[in-house]
């Protein structure tokens, strides 16, 4: 039985007052028994956030980190840094990052790996960008990435691993893949982490759907067989919005 996970992933928005008056509003209610309840915020709310919900059940987690410990990389955040403030997750490969700071297949691989090394749990996004999906080629592309992603790591850090397939022309724009479409490329993920790792392995790794999801539609998400969970973006800065969000997973 996987245990659904609900990510908010607020992007490059909050102040530190903003995140932990956000963290006020959520506390005791976007807590809710048999659902995961993760915030990945920017690097420089993180120490608030952290204080600000200690004591909940509700985790933090990062937007990024360098694949290296530590060195000369000017403005990168490392795995050590991330633990060190009692981060738990850490979303690797958005499409942003891929399309605005040329993060490869290569360098989500070694950040993937980075993260276990850390005790940090990976949130690996995948996903086609529309005229791939025009040209049929979903399905393809969202095998090369999480065959990428997931390389080399052991069946037991591919169980742990969660998978955020986010369709890029879904991302920000009100145009949601519907619940069955995202089903279907959802379950062939699956299969190929079956094909690569075994089935127990499919059978325990989390996968969520992102794009444009609302409380509205988040309950038709998770009526769907495969789907465990959503990464959101918009509707994740508001407590309101983010508590119903929790809500609507259980
Ligand atoms: O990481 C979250 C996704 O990019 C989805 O963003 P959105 O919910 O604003 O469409």
């Amino acid at each position: 039985m996987r245990k659904p996970i609900i990510a908010g992933n607020w992007k490059m928005f909050k102040t530190v007052q903003e995140a932990v008056s956000f963290a006020e509003g959520v506390k005791g209610k976007a807590e809710i028994e048999g659902v995961e309840s993760v915030i990945c915020a920017p690097f420089t709310s993180l120490p608030a956030l952290t204080e600000a919900l200690k004591g909940t059940s509700i985790k933090i987690g990062a937007q990024n980190l360098h694949w290296e410990d530590q060195g000369a990389f000017t403005g990168e955040i490392s795995g050590v840094m991330l633990k060190d403030l009692g981060v738990h997750y850490v979303i690797i490969g958005h499409s942003e990052r891929r399309a605005y700071f040329a993060e490869t297949d290569e360098t989500v691989n070694k950040k993937v790996h980075a993260a276990f090394k850390h005790g940090l749990t990976p949130i690996v996004c995948v996903g086609e960008k529309l005229e791939e999906r025009e040209a049929g080629q979903t399905k393809s592309v969202c095998k090369e990435q999480t065959d990428a992603a997931l390389k080399g790591l052991t069946a037991e850090q591919a169980a742990q691993t969660v998978i955020a397939y986010e369709p890029i022309w879904a991302i920000g724009t009100g145009k949601s893949s519907t619940s069955a479409d995202a089903n279907e490329v959802i379950s062939y993920i699956r299969e190929q982490v079956a094909a690569a790792f075994g089935a127990d392995t499919a059978a325990k790794i989390r996968i969520q759907y992102g794009g444009s999801v609302k409380p509205e539609n988040v309950a038709e998400y998770m009526g769907q067989s495969d789907i465990d969970g959503a990464l959101v973006g918009g509707a994740s800065l508001e407590p309101a919005s983010y508590i119903q969000l929790v809500e609507g997973a259980k």
